[in-house]
């Protein structure tokens, strides 16, 4: 008999824990790494996560520790699934215990502060891998329908394709349909702004707009996060698939998404820190609005609605000024 794909999951929040279930039902021997030995206990004990996913049982071939060289001991996947701002330093740590040969893949939706770097170059950098070696899972996952087993489809990317294979196919189930792409810039860069304009499209709703307003938003971020995939090097077309308008689609219309939430509040009035105060998970956006702006600087695009996010999230600026001055900027034609 062969011997069975082990998958290292570092991180036990929603989507590390809904992806390892996923790999777990997909037949891989699954070790999720967790901060505390309380989480980790308590999956081991009750077959659930009760602090992320309570109410959800998890397979028999999941297990925890907070032993990170245990969890990544001869893994054939090791999946990263920690806010994107904190993974430079726990990755240097687990970079000695990486086994030989394993795919580093990334869950995470961000860009780093400071460097503004993508996931995928942040673990290059780290972990001194090549890019045949890493992949990128993305695509509209909120982790609550996943971990109830509720149909989804995603992006495996890895600019080798056979490795994107390969991860593919221990990542398919019943519920689970991922594709393949090669274009990982574009899947990253996706995942991240999408996170970026469900904030605007979030404190739209709270500012009650309405629907137009909100399809206004979605179909201008996506034309602004191509603008700046385009400059990057990514295909086009990757927008419009599920690493773009899927993802965007799923993030501004659920009250499942943290980054919608966390814009209906403001939007609704309340400040950043009430905000901060009532948001249990990981927004990425509210972070990475400020390193994506920093990005498209640097590579001189103009990215107006991720401007405005930045304006309202980080310099005090009312959503009603900054709606008067988006919808005043000057006319231009649709496609520049
Ligand atoms: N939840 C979702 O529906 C989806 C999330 N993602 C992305 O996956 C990534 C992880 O998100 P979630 O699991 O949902 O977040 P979460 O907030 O549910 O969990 C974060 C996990 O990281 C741990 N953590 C927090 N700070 C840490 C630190 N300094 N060092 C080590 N561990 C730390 C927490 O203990 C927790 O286990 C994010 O980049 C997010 O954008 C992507 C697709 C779906
Ligand atoms: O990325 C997600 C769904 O694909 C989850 O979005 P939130 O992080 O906004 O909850």
């Amino acid at each position: 008999m062969s011997k069975p794909v082990k998958a290292a999951v570092m991180g036990t929040g929603s989507w590390g824990t809904a992806f390892g279930m996923v790999l777990a039902d997909a037949g891989c021997e699954v070790t999720l790494w967790a901060r505390r030995a309380g989480l980790a206990d308590a999956v081991n004990s009750t077959r659930t996560n009760p602090d992320y996913l309570p109410g959800v049982e998890l397979p028999r071939n999941l297990r925890a520790t907070t032993d990170a060289a245990e969890a990544t001991r001869d893994a054939d996947f090791t999946v990263l699934a920690v806010p994107s701002q904190t993974l430079r330093a726990n990755l240097a740590d687990w970079t000695p215990l990486l086994a030989p040969g394993t795919v580093l893949v990334s869950l995470m939706k961000g860009v780093e502060l400071g460097s503004a770097m993508r996931m995928s170059e942040v673990i290059e950098d780290v972990a001194k891998v090549g890019p045949d070696r890493i992949a990128v899972v993305t695509g509209p996952n909120l982790a609550r329908e996943i971990a109830a087993r509720m149909p989804a489809a995603a992006v495996v990317a890895c600019t080798d394709e056979a490795v994107a294979q390969k991860l593919q196919t221990h990542s398919h189930t019943p519920y689970f349909r991922p594709y393949t792409n090669t274009d990982v810039v574009g899947c990253e860069l996706g995942g991240a702004v999408k996170n970026v304009i469900g904030l605007a499209v979030g404190i739209a709703d709270g500012m009650g707009l309405g629907d137009n307003a909100k399809g206004s938003l979605i179909t201008r971020g996506l034309a602004e996060t191509t603008r700046l995939g385009m400059a990057l090097g990514a295909d086009p077309l990757t927008f419009s698939g599920l690493a773009g308008l899927g993802d965007l689609v799923a993030t501004c219309s659920s009250p499942l998404s943290r980054n919608h939430t966390f814009g209906t509040n403001l939007g609704k009035g309340m400040t950043l820190q009430e905000t901060i105060a009532v948001t249990k998970q990981t927004a990425e956006g509210v972070k990475s609005c400020e390193s994506v702006l920093d990005l498209a600087r640097r590579h001189k695009v103009d990215m107006p609605i991720t401007e405005t996010v930045v304006g309202i999230v980080h310099e005090g600026k009312p959503p009603v000024v900054a709606l008067k001055e988006l919808m005043s900027r000057s006319a231009k034609p649709e496609r520049r």
